[in-house]
């Protein structure tokens, strides 16, 4: 991302905030000649109402076009914010998972909403400005040559030292503001961090070391924005400093050409007032340069996120897969997938596996084993380094997204709901669904009582994470919605995590009624999750080593067996490990 860039579309009102500037700078650059004929026709004896007239209606006209030109820049520069950040959330919204799994999720939330508004700076402040600025510093020095070149000498002997040393200052800037934008970037993912697990900080007592972390964090910013400003501060009084020192030899050498007669008195007034003039383009174009180089730091970091690859349809994307499946042949089938999120240390070696159009097949394996990477992609939040995953008979690579996302639902065990209400969560990935479905889907996940209990139905927040619900309340909800969507194949990890054995069985009971509709691919780690499975898949390091029937497999499975005799697996339900510290 660069300037010319950024700038594309917004050129016009850019030009139209320059040509007001430049206005104004014009309108002031003629007062300096009105105010020569004023005071050399007072000098004379004269009250010259005429030019005193002209004049005000010039200093009215300037200040309405200076107001005008702030007005139009900062509408700008809101305006490009606003396009910018739909065009970053856009893009973050649609970034490949792989590339989000290396990035820190409150380091794009900061360039998201910390480098767009410095990015707002530098249009409000520079652009505009720093363009009319460079042409009225070239029209002030026009007319102060016009006025005395001798003058005008000495004022280019003073001005000329600072503005190199301005020159200096503002290449350090830059890299400042870019080391003050990263070091934003992480404080606000270290908070991101330590909110998101607030409940592990206050469990682990561990407030103290987040505190610490989130200092060093603020620190890193505070020194690099305090550096940033000292140089700022230091350039501000050097400006000045050149400019008094300007206005002193200006007068000094202009009283004395005053007294040998080579300038009347109000030529030498009018150069005064017009280097007034010249000090104004001279601190724009600093403001305007120092202004760039702190927004190009952010623009940098932005166009690194609009660099992550994100996920497009192909061309070729074929949307004929029809939402009911074909009575013959699976619903999903993996083809020899492999896939690693180092390409070259692979999780899955060799995937192979097909699931039917109705039933539930669990999938069961050691952790680690690549259970919810097999998830992974068949919701194609990753694609496969090699070998098809198709769905319905068709590569899913062909499918767009959004349609093979249609056809593909899933039920998360982390975080399954989101901040809003009730209603919200279940209506979230379901497009059109009549209040009859409502009801009908919360009969069935045995939701319907859980509302009758809240204070506004289905139009209760939920709570961050829905956090006001219980973990199988949220495992329920997760369902419902899922349910409500009418996907063709439902990926579930283990529904019965956080159940009851009553609700457990009421679950049971509403996934055998689920998957007599649609498919049902279930991550289990619970033996009365296997028990009521159809199929089994058998996955370890990263391969289908058996497939088959809970009772087929534990008869002729070896692996299976010793697997199916370890807790959870064995029992109803979860049975602790033993604690060595208790008798
Ligand atoms: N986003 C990721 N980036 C890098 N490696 C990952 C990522 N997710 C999983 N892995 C690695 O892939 C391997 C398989 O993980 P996966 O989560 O698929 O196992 P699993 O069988 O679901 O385990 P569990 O039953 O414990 O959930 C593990 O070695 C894990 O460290």
């Amino acid at each position: 991302m660069d300037l010319r860039r950024l700038t594309r579309g917004y050129r016009r009102p850019i030009v139209a905030a320059a040509a007001l500037s430049l206005l104004g700078t014009m309108l002031a650059l003629v007062q300096p000649l009105l105010a020569r004929e004023a005071v050399d026709t007072a000098a004379a004896g004269r009250i010259p109402w005429p030019v005193i007239g002209a004049l005000t209606a010039l200093f009215a006209a300037q200040a309405a076009a200076l107001a005008l030109a702030r007005w139009v820049q900062a509408h700008t520069g809101e305006t490009m914010t606003r396009d910018l950040r739909r065009h970053l959330t856009g893009h973050l919204l649609r970034v490949r998972l792989s590339a989000l799994d290396t990035g820190r999720i409150g380091d794009l939330i900061a360039r998201t909403c910390g480098d767009t508004a410095a990015v707002k700076t530098l249009i409000a402040q520079s652009l505009g400005t720093g363009l009319a600025g460079a042409i009225g510093l070239v029209a002030s020095i026009g007319v102060l040559a016009w006025l005395d070149p001798w003058l005008l000498g000495a004022v280019v002997v003073l001005f000329g030292g600072s503005f190199a040393a301005l020159l200096a200052v503002v290449r350090r800037v830059r890299a400042e503001s870019r080391t003050a934008q990263t070091a934003e970037g992480v404080l606000l993912a270290d908070l991101e961090r330590a909110l998101g697990g607030i409940r592990l900080v206050r469990a682990c007592r561990a407030e103290e070391v987040e505190a610490v972390r989130l200092d060093t964090s603020a620190r890193g910013a505070y020194l690099a924005n305090l550096r940033m400003a000292g140089m700022v501060a230091l350039s501000g009084p050097a400006n000045d400093l050149a400019v008094s020192g300007a206005f002193l030899a200006v007068l000094l050498v202009g009283a004395t050409r005053v007294s040998s007669g080579a300038i009347t008195l109000g030529e030498l007034i009018a150069f005064t007032l017009a280097m007034t003039y010249l000090a104004a383009p001279i601190y724009e174009i600093f403001q305007a340069v120092s202004a760039v180089q702190q927004g190009s730091g952010a623009l940098q970091r932005i166009g690194e996120v609009l660099a992550m690859p994100v996920e497009t349809d192909r061309p070729v994307a074929v949307a004929r897969v029809t939402g009911t499946p074909r009575r013959s042949g699976p619903v999903m089938e993996f083809r020899d997938v492999w896939f690693g999120y180092d390409p070259t240390r692979p999780v899955l070696r060799g995937v192979g596996f097909s699931i039917p159009a109705r039933g539930q097949t669990a999938l069961v394996g050691p952790s680690g084993a690549g259970k919810s990477t097999i998830f992974a992609l068949a919701e194609r939040f990753y694609e496969p380094d090699h070998g098809t995953v198709l769905l319905h008979g068709r590569e899913s690579r062909f499918i767009p997204y959004s349609r093979h996302r249609s056809v593909v639902g899933l039920v998360d065990q982390d975080n399954p709901l989101l901040a809003g209400t009730l209603r919200d969560n279940l209506l979230y990935g379901a497009t059109s669904v009549t209040g009859g479905e409502i009801r009908r889907v919360l009969a069935m996940t045995g939701l319907h009582r859980l509302i009758e209990t809240l204070p506004n139905g289905l139009d209760t927040p939920v709570g961050d994470h829905g956090r006001r619900f219980s973990g199988g309340q949220r495992q329920r909800i997760a369902i419902a919605r899922c349910l409500l969507a009418e996907p063709d194949v439902i990926l579930l990890d283990e529904p019965t995590a956080h159940l009851d054995p009553d609700s457990e069985n009421a679950l049971a009971e509403t996934l055998h009624e689920v998957s007599a509709r649609c498919a049902l691919l279930i991550i289990a780690h619970r033996f009365s999750t296997i028990r009521t499975a159809d199929r089994v898949l058998v996955v370890d390091e990263g391969r289908i080593t058996a497939a088959g029937t809970h009772d087929a497999l534990s008869q002729e499975d070896g692996y299976y067996r010793r697997m199916a005799d370890q807790p959870p697996f064995s029992g109803t339900g979860y049975t602790s490990p033993p604690n060595p510290r208790l008798p």
